[in-house]
């Protein structure tokens, strides 16, 4: 069992594979921002600083009413947004936040900056368009001018006020608008690769199938090439095969703009020009033998190149882990990301199952690594058979596993996750020697609850997975968010 979610764990303290920790988002390349934060705190005179804590004070709850007012009149808000949510939480929350903000000295901007920054990331996970935080930010500046006009003594101190209040709101927003283009940028190239996954899902039977297409464009081209009317060159030219249309179409599309890319492109062009150029000319047996050659040596070169790619996006990084052949964690918030948004255009609720193997240090440290090995490939293999086409396994760390559950209820999840924990229960891990190890592991369930961010429904499986441990292993707990029991599920907890 790692560590939860809640203490960090560097690969560097373990030796095998354990849940890594998360890769770190490339700290702010722009100390300019920093400075100047400093410089407008610093430069705030202590009249107007009493002045914002002032309409701060005083109007932070109306300013706070019709901040989240507004925003949840608009449709998109809905999916992020409820109403118990915005009273309990997000309002006392925006006027701390927006005290902090006004009063704060120079030294204060690195929390000012962290929490940016951490909104920032959460709004990119979530998803939250960045128009309705600008938005937001519009309206806050208006509520606060007004404030500010109505308490400043005169217009010359209003005016101040008002031109400090702006900047810092202005540069609060651009830490988080970071911030939150690098998470999507981030998360858009995780998805990117996915696509790419998704694309050539059996990267061996696509590959064999180009290098055959090539193939036949080869033997098209020779059986041309040596009778004694080849025809016009457009039809044998590469770019019009099936392998060009493929590689057009699809090959660039998955493998992306790459220097082996580019250079199939290139090989390809020359290939075809030269055959556009020279065929007309080639009037003899020999002329043509001798263009054929040349031909033939762009397509090796070409079927290289390709085989390349296709064993580039063969290792693990192409999405499966390589001892399982689960999916690769890397891919999990990709997928809870998308689920989250069925979730909220269709209804359609999905489970998070994390799954942790128990007591199996003991099982290397008694058997040796390989007997490990092999019994993560068996336990893979019994999730496989133990859950729906539909579903989604990830190897998540050394001996956890992730599952998600689209389209189900409460009661499938835990159906699924007891059916899971049986299984592994009653199918011991057989050794190359022949000896049966039995296997059990600890299982937490969270039900997605609507909520936007789907660290929460991670974190909430780890929690009751952990529970699950705690309460002696080789059980099912369900993490309800605080939920009355369904009927039948008080039994399965830990
Ligand atoms: N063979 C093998 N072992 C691994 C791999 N990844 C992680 N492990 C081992 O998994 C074990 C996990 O041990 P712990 O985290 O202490 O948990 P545990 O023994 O399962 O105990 P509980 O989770 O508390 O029931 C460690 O001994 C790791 O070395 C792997 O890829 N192969």
């Amino acid at each position: 069992m790692s560590p939860p979610r809640s203490q960090t764990q560097t690969r560097a303290e373990t030796q095998v594979q354990t849940r890594p920790a998360p890769r770190p988002l490339p700290p702010p390349d722009d100390p300019r921002l920093l400075e100047d934060w400093r410089r407008r705190l610093d430069a705030v005179p202590e009249e107007v600083r009493t002045l914002l804590a002032e309409v701060v004070a005083a109007g932070g709850p109306a300013l706070a009413d019709h901040f989240y007012g507004d925003m949840l009149e608009d449709p998109r808000a809905s999916r992020y947004l409820n109403v118990d949510q915005v009273r309990e939480r997000l309002k006392p929350s925006l006027q701390r936040w927006l005290a902090e903000l006004l009063s704060a000295g120079a030294d204060g901007v690195e929390a000012l900056h962290a929490t940016q920054e951490h909104v920032g990331h959460v709004h990119a996970r979530i998803g939250i368009p960045v128009d309705l935080v600008s938005r937001g930010a519009r309206r806050l500046k208006d509520d606060l001018h007004a404030g500010i006009r109505q308490r400043a003594g005169s217009e010359g101190l209003a005016l101040e006020a008002i031109l400090c209040a702006d900047g810092l709101v202005d540069i609060a927003l651009e830490s988080m608008t970071r911030a939150y283009s690098r998470s999507r940028d981030a998360a858009g190239q995780v998805d990117g690769a996915f696509r790419l996954f998704s694309l050539i899902q059996n990267i061996g039977t696509e590959r064999e199938r180009q290098r055959a297409l090539l193939l036949t464009w080869e033997n098209a081209l020779l059986y041309a090439l040596t009778s004694d009317a080849p025809g016009p060159a457009a039809p044998l030219q590469l770019s019009r095969s099936e392998f060009g249309l493929w590689f057009l179409h699809k090959g660039m599309a998955s493998f992306g703009d790459t220097a082996e890319t580019r250079e199939v492109n290139l090989i390809a062009a020359r290939m075809d020009s030269t055959l556009r150029a020279r065929l007309p000319e080639a009037t003899t047996a020999a002329a043509r033998r001798e263009l054929l050659d040349e031909l033939r040596a762009g397509a090796d070169a070409i079927r290289s190149l390709v085989t390349m790619m296709f064993d580039g996006i063969g290792d693990l990084e192409s999405g499966r882990d390589a001892l399982t052949r689960l999916l690769n964690r890397r891919f999990l918030p990709t997928i809870l990301r998308r689920e989250i948004a069925l979730q909220a255009n269709t209804g359609r609720q999905f489970a998070v199952l994390m799954l942790d193997l128990d007591h199996f240090k003991s099982i290397n440290d008694t058997h040796g690594h390989e007997a490990g090995d092999r019994a993560l490939k068996h336990v893979a293999a019994l999730l496989v058979e133990n859950t729906r086409g539909s579903d989604y396994l990830f190897r998540y760390g050394g001996e956890e596993f992730v599952v998600v559950l689209g389209s189900v209820s409460l009661d499938d999840a835990i159906a699924i996750a007891e059916g899971l924990r049986n299984a592994i229960a009653s199918s011991p891990v057989v050794l190359a020697d022949g000896t049966s190890l039995p296997l059990t592991a600890s299982i937490g369930v969270a039900v997605q609850d609507g909520h936007p961010d789907y660290e929460r429904v991670l974190a909430r499986a780890d929690a009751a997975m952990y529970q699950a441990k705690r309460g002696g292993r080789d059980r099912v707990v369900v993490d309800d968010g605080g939920l009355p029991d369904p009927p039948g599920v008080r039994a399965l907890r830990g």
